[in-house]
């Protein structure tokens, strides 16, 4: 088990680089399936989520290859196994890709439930609608999902709630489906756009991604593509917050700006000041931190993937800030960590109130998801005094290189291995040493 050990109170100064996104990049990696040639994927993040992955894929039959730091070359050309077993699929919402991908190709799919970050319930049943309306059966038994097609027909798909996860999922296993799909109430993030970029240039048919109405045009074969992945836009938010938190000044370099406009409003209502670049932004902080209400929502709104890490910040500003969580009911459970470094936060169902204290203390803590992970890094940044992060496998499965990353900035923070207590042995055991 690995920890980190942060000692805070110093500003960060200087320049980040900001990785692939996680949540495209979980997407973009199985979408290689469907193509009847090898693709080139570059500007992939460095984090578990994707080595996991690729670890699929190999298991698959795929033929994987490192070019370099950020870059694969994938064949799926020698697939030859349809499944994602329990053992890959618990570790990773994002497995659930793998359905629409397989499905989208072979007419078939074998997958284990999700796992993925604790948020509360995961629900997939919209997954499942999008299947079945193009022509797909499925059984649920033993944990596992199985899916099968004779054939796969366009159809209109209208989403009961806005779901990132089942619009990605409906694009993969439509895009080969004979003749029109329309998906309506369609999610319109980033990492959508990303994916629908992805399929296209490998010769897909897909309009209005961005949109909620997402028009598919099926085709008969997808070519091998070179492809780059978005910057994280969440990752890129997480430095923008830690930099205010310890009233720094960055330079937060590949990033789109457009796709950081919800933050970047937020924060300056914060009092941060933010300069954007074309694709890069400076944040700075050269004056008091003040309140402000946070309501999560789904792209364009303010993302969920960033409510811990800004409710930390205002932990740190003058005054009480409310706020509301609307995509998951349990994306409070970093709080009790963030008491116990002092923070004054009341939780009543899906509104958080916060009274800025302006001052944090550094704490032994743990972290539960993976924004709870960065909420806490954030915090012991800021904090005064040593803090130390337990369970630091949530952040690695979405940040790349971290600690390096916040180190170069002037941070003192370091990842330390500990023993796994079961391996522990008694002091006074001489018998066992
Ligand atoms: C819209 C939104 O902000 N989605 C977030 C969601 O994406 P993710 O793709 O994980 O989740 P969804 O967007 O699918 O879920 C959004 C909402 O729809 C519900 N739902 C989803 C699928 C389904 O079949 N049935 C159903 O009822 C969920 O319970 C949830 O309340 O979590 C990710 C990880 O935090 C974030 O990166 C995404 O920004
Ligand atoms: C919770 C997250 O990831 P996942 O949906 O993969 O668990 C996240 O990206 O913040």
């Amino acid at each position: 088990m690995d920890k980190f050990i942060i000692k805070g109170g110093r500003r960060l100064e200087g320049e980040v680089t900001i990785s692939g996104a996680k949540n495209a990049a979980v997407a973009i990696l199985p979408a290689v399936i469907l193509s009847d040639e090898p693709c080139v994927i570059e500007n992939v993040p460095y984090i578990s989520d994707v080595r996991i992955c690729i670890k699929i894929l190999r298991e698959m039959g795929a033929e994987v290859t490192s070019l370099g730091k950020d870059t694969y070359r994938i064949d799926p050309t020698t697939i030859n196994k349809f499944c994602v077993p329990y053992e890959y699929a618990r570790k990773m919402r994002a497995s659930y890709y793998f359905l629409g991908a397989l499905l989208g190709k072979y007419n078939k799919a074998r997958v284990s439930m999700p796992g993925g970050c604790p948020l509360g319930d995961r629900p997939i049943d919209q997954h499942l609608k999008a299947f079945t309306a193009i022509g797909a059966k499925y059984t649920l038994s033993q944990g596992m999902i199985d899916l099968t097609a004779d054939k796969l027909s366009g159809n209109q798909i209208f989403f009961d709630v806005v779901t990132v996860g089942a619009t990605m999922n409906a694009m993969l296993a439509a895009v080969k489906a004979e003749g029109l799909t329309v998906i309506e109430n369609a999610a319109k993030e980033p990492h959508i756009v990303d994916l629908a970029n992805f399929l296209n240039s490998m010769g897909a048919n897909i309009m209005g991604a961005g949109t909620d109405v997402i028009k598919i045009r099926g085709v008969e074969h997808l070519h091998g593509a070179t492809y780059a992945v978005i910057p994280d836009q969440i990752e890129a938010g997480t430095f923008m917050v830690a930099v205010a938190a310890t009233k720094g000044d960055v330079l937060i370099k590949n990033v789109i700006p457009k796709h950081l406009e919800s933050i970047t409003k937020k924060l300056e209502k914060i009092g941060v000041n933010i300069e954007q670049f074309d694709d890069s932004i400076r944040v700075w902080v050269d004056g008091p931190l003040v309140k402000t209400d946070v309501k999560t929502a789904p792209h364009p709104g303010f993302p969920t993937d960033m409510q811990s890490q800004i409710a930390t910040l205002l932990c740190l500003a003058e005054g009480t800030s409310i706020i509301t969580e609307n995509i998951w009911e349990q994306r409070f459970r970093y709080v009790d960590e963030l008491r116990r470094m002092g923070a004054d936060i009341t939780v009543n169902g899906k509104v958080a109130l916060i009274e800025g204290t302006g001052k944090l203390m550094g704490a032994p803590v743990k972290a539960c998801d993976l924004r709870a992970g960065a909420a806490l890094i954030i915090a012991g940044l800021a904090a005064s005094g040593v803090t130390e992060i337990e369970d630091i496998f949530h952040i690695e499965r979405g940040y790349d290189c971290m600690e390096g990353k916040l180190r170069a900035l002037g941070a003192d923070i370091e990842k330390v291995s500990v023993p796994d207590k079961a391996e522990e042995k008694p002091e006074n055991d001489k018998a066992a040493v």
